[in-house]
Order: C-alpha cells, then structure tokens, then sequence
C-alpha cells in the first residue's frame, strides 16, 4: 500500500497573541501552541481534542492560513482550505443568500460555482423564505444552519470544523452528521475540533491531542481518545 499524500506539515510550530492591557501601554503575551509537528494526510479525518483553551481553534487558524505561526513551519500543499466556525462573522444586514456568497467568495470559489449551489445550501439549511432575509431576523441556530450550509455545499480540498456538530436541534445535527460521514467516506480530508470524545471515535480515522501547547498525542483516534479520557477520568 502507497502512503497517502501530506496536505499540511507542521513543523515546530508556534503561536503567540500579544493583547494590549487597558489603561497601560503594557502588551501581554500568550503562547498556546509551542513545537507543534504533524502532518495532515489525504483522506484522513482528524480529531483536535484537548482541555479549553488548549489551542484546538488556534490550530484550526493556522490550517486555514488566517493567522501565521510566529515560529516553526507551516507547508501547504496546495490545497484549499475551508473554515466553519461558530465565530466567523457575517453582515448582518445581508440575506442569507447574500452572506452565502460573499461567505463562498472569500474561501476563494468562482462566483459561477457558488450560485450554482444555492438551491442546495438554502434546502439543507432549511431557512425556507428567510433564506432572502437580512440575517439580523435569524435565530443563532438558522445562522449555525446557514454556515454548515454553506461550508459542507461549496467545494474544498480541506474541510475545517469547529465544534459545529454540538450545536442545533436532534434532527439538524443527525443530519449534519449523515453529511459529515458521507463526505469521509468519500475520502475528503477533515479536521475536526471536538470537545466530545465519542464523536471523535465515530468520525475520525485519527487524533491529536494538545496539551501544553504541544502535541500530547498523536496517531489512530480510538488510542488517542482513550488516552485523553483516562487522564481526564
Ligand atoms: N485573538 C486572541 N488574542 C489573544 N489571546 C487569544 C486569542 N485567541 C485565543 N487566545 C487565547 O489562546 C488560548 C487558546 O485559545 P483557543 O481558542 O485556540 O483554545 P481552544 O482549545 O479552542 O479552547 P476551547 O476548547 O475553550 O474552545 C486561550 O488561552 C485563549 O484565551
């Protein structure tokens, strides 16, 4: 059997923020991830577990190339790479539809194709007529439902999740889970960000734990969780 190809190496990685402190001209520093290295694998679906504030979304930031390592290496491959988050904000006086392709321009899609996908992303989403509503009308889960329309619709070699499978109602998220199956099963590369130890298991063929700022462990997600769990228990 071939080794699959590596999309994303990292190497010795790491990230500092530097926040102002209010009322001083002092900068605080924080270093959450120091000496990361692995490597990001085609067709692998990885897990990104460890405690709050580990660095679990930092990490994803630095897959998605919005923020750059301040030490250490990052080589992508030339994939493109999508980022759903909870966070990423979207104008809110804008339509869902509307939000949905500025959402896909930014990722860096043809607008042709993006429009292409509208009929889907406003049906998997369903927002039924507020699809055509500013998104100031919507409630935090039509938002969260708009985001995963649209980031599981448009077209990527790289699929980054943050924690956007804990979020929505019982029947949303079996289908947001159905979709996730499907899409590695049919050998898309994921990163997944999960505080849930058993989604980690169900969805991912591999794991890395952050600890530390570094990687704790790494390699198949059952061995990987297993050993989170214990340490946690
Ligand atoms: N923009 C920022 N400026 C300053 N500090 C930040 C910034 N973003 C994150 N941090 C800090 O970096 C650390 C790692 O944050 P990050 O959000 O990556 O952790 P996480 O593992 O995803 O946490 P959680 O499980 O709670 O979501 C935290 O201590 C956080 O406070």
């Amino acid at each position: 059997m071939t080794d699959s190809k590596t999309v994303i190496s990292l190497k010795d990685v790491r990230v500092t923020y530097r926040s102002g402190i209010p009322f001083t001209r002092a900068i605080s520093t924080h270093t959450p991830l120091n000496g990361i290295s692995f490597d990001l694998k085609e067709g692998d679906s990885l897990g990104v577990i460890g405690r709050n504030g580990a660095g679990k979304s930092t990490l994803l930031r630095l897959l998605n190339g919005i923020i750059k390592p301040d030490g250490g290496e990052i080589i992508n491959y030339g994939y493109h790479t999508t980022l759903l988050s909870l966070t990423v904000g979207y104008d809110q006086n804008l339509t869902g539809r509307q939000n949905a392709v500025i959402s896909g321009m930014m990722m860096g899609l043809e607008k042709k194709h993006i429009v292409s996908k509208l009929d889907e992303i406003k049906e998997f989403s369903e927002l039924g007529s507020f699809f055509d509503q500013p998104i100031k009308n919507y409630s935090s889960g039509m938002k969260q439902r708009l985001g995963f329309g649209v980031a599981i619709h448009l077209k990527s070699d790289v699929l980054l999740i943050d924690e956007i499978l804990a979020v929505g109602d019982t029947k949303f998220k079996k289908k947001s889970e159905a979709v996730m199956i499907e899409k590695i099963q049919s050998g898309d590369t994921v990163v997944l960000v999960s505080h849930s130890p058993s989604t980690v298991k169900r969805l991912c063929n591999k794991a890395v734990w952050i600890e530390n700022g570094k990687v704790a462990k790494y390699g198949e997600s059952i061995e990987v969780v297993d050993a989170y769990e214990k340490l946690q228990s």
